[in-house]
């Protein structure tokens, strides 16, 4: 472990420690992927505020577990206008997998995000997805190899920052898809200032997006002022009724 790994809360050490320890998949994947920048795009030219909806599960920071079917949860969130999907596939702390994903990019038509915490290249193997997590913290020098590596395979690359350092190396690495977590790792806490200090910062061509800690209109109209080209959000839609959570952020700029 290095120095700065001492700086993570625990829940996230652990959260490394097994993602180190994950295999990858059997042989090489190919993916076909929709495009995310023109979903982004097509929902911008129809009115929608872009918003990625995330099937979470569970996770460090969240209360208990939904069990409902992910599939079910998808359609659901595309019926409220979302854009594109997230997916966990991390199995030990956020309730995810492989299968939940395979199943949710074959019943719905939108992109689908892997959110995951891959760490080697063998990793990105576990199952096709429109859109590969690397996490800047994370996978570290590894980054532009592992960008190369995903891209050689057709998927589209998520570069999450939390800060300006990071993200001068994800754009060093050639990212073109670019998430400001506001989410601080080190502390678990949300601050949605991270994402308006690092946000000016982004090159105009990225696709931009605001993660973590949206949980209200309010929220969703500051990111989007502050230059998200795109709002990823879990908990707030996985909250109740997630059709009409997801509808609540895709009109929250045509709303009152
Ligand atoms: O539930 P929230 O606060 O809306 O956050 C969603 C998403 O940003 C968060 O789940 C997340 C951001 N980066 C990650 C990396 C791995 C797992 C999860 C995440």
């Amino acid at each position: 472990m290095d120095a700065s790994e001492d700086e993570l809360a625990p829940e996230v050490r652990s959260i490394l420690a097994a993602a180190r320890d994950r295999s990858g998949g059997e042989s090489r994947v190919s993916v076909d992927a929709r495009s995310f920048p023109d979903a982004v795009d097509a929902a911008e030219d129809e009115g929608r505020v872009p918003v990625v909806a995330e099937v979470k599960p569970t996770s460090p920071t969240t209360e208990g577990t939904r069990a409902d079917d992910p599939v079910e949860l998808a359609r659901e969130m595309v019926a409220g206008g979302a854009t594109a999907l997230s997916v966990l596939t991390e199995p030990e702390h956020f309730g995810g997998s492989t299968e939940n994903l395979r199943r949710v990019r074959e019943a719905v038509d939108v992109p689908v995000l892997r959110k995951d915490f891959v760490v080697s290249e063998a990793q990105l193997d576990a199952v096709e997805a429109d859109v590969v997590l690397l996490i800047a913290r994370f996978v570290g020098d590894d980054l532009p190899d592992l960008l190369e590596a995903a891209r050689e395979r057709g998927f589209q690359v998520l570069v999450e920052v939390h800060d300006r350092a990071e993200l001068d190396r994800a754009v060093e690495a050639g990212a073109e898809i670019i998430g400001v977590n506001n989410r601080d790792l080190a502390k678990l806490e949300v601050d949605l200032e991270t994402f308006e200090r690092v946000a000016p910062h982004v090159p105009d061509d990225a696709t931009l997006l605001a993660e973590s800690g949206v949980s209200s209109v309010e929220d969703a109209r500051r990111m989007r002022a502050a230059g998200a080209d795109a709002l990823l959000i879990g908990t707030a839609i996985m909250d109740g009724d997630v059709r009409a959570n997801a509808e609540r952020f895709t009109t929250a700029e045509t709303s009152e």
